[in-house]
């Protein structure tokens, strides 16, 4: 479904993306996981488009992406949580979720009806917010929204742009640990068909999450396996000695 075939990419001398390979079946999560400054937000950006890699090869179920904008991208079926600024400042939730949906299903500019109305899109935008545990919130407006309820809500306007892979970004960041909690517990809510790609730096939320774990380090890929195979992994404790030392 997502294939990353020997990636590079440098900025100047500093090679942040050196050869990186890796492949998501459909139904797949996989977690990136990497110290800070390994190179997991520029591999993200690569991905979605953002940069543009100096070498190698993205595929999206079968197609090569590497010339596509962005949105082309999206388009395919790439999904990524949106920016929290990107949230639809004095909409609710549900009016969000339903004009992200018209977008994408390209309702929003008929000129004979709005597309926000329509039964289908209504009902989806319903499933949406529960899949991602707004479904209380559905009437709430975004400025009003926790921080912890935005990224909930960046996740579900990911959902509505109807993805093939959902790539996101460190979701956890800035979230404390109920939200963490409650976020892992959110993705194993989430469709099983569906193919996630997350970045993260936290090993006990990959954990929880992830069928499949690539570690990055200094842009390189030092470890792919299970979750199971990451714990015990020595390159793995050695990057993550910090981390590990409590469950040790
Ligand atoms: N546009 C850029 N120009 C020059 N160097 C960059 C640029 N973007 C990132 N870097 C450098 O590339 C390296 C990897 O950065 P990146 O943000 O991809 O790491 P990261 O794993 O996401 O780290 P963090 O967890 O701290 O966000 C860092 O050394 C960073 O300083």
């Amino acid at each position: 479904m997502l294939e990353v075939i020997e990636l590079s990419k440098a900025f100047g001398a500093l090679r942040v993306t050196n050869n990186v390979s890796f492949k998501l079946e459909q139904g797949e999560r996989r977690v990136v996981l990497g110290p800070n400054g390994a190179g997991k937000t520029t591999l993200f950006n690569l991905l979605t488009g953002e940069l543009a890699p100096d070498s190698g090869k993205i595929n999206i179920d079968g197609v090569t992406v590497n010339q596509m904008l962005p949105n082309e991208r999206v388009r395919l079926g790439l999904g990524r949580s949106f920016q929290k600024n990107n949230l639809f400042t004095g909409l609710t939730v549900g009016e969000s979720l339903r004009l992200a949906l018209a977008i994408k299903r390209q309702k929003t500019f008929s000129l004979w009806r709005d597309g926000t109305r329509d039964a289908g899109i209504v009902e989806r935008a319903e499933e949406i917010a529960g899949m991602v545990g707004l479904t209380t919130q559905i009437d709430v407006s975004c400025d009003a929204l926790s921080y912890g309820a935005r990224r909930q809500l960046e996740v579900g306007l990911a959902l509505a742009s109807e993805p093939k892979v959902l790539l996101m970004d460190e979701p956890t960041s800035g979230v404390g640990p109920d939200m963490t909690d409650a976020f892992t517990a959110m993705v194993g809510g989430l469709p099983r068909d569906l193919t996630i790609l997350i970045i993260e730096h936290d090993l006990d939320v990959a954990f929880d999450i992830a069928d499949s774990v690539t570690v990055l380090n200094f842009g390189k890929v030092v470890f792919d396996g299970t979750p199971e195979a990451a714990r015990t992994s020595r390159e793995v404790r050695e990057i993550y000695l910090g981390d590990w030392a409590g469950d040790a």
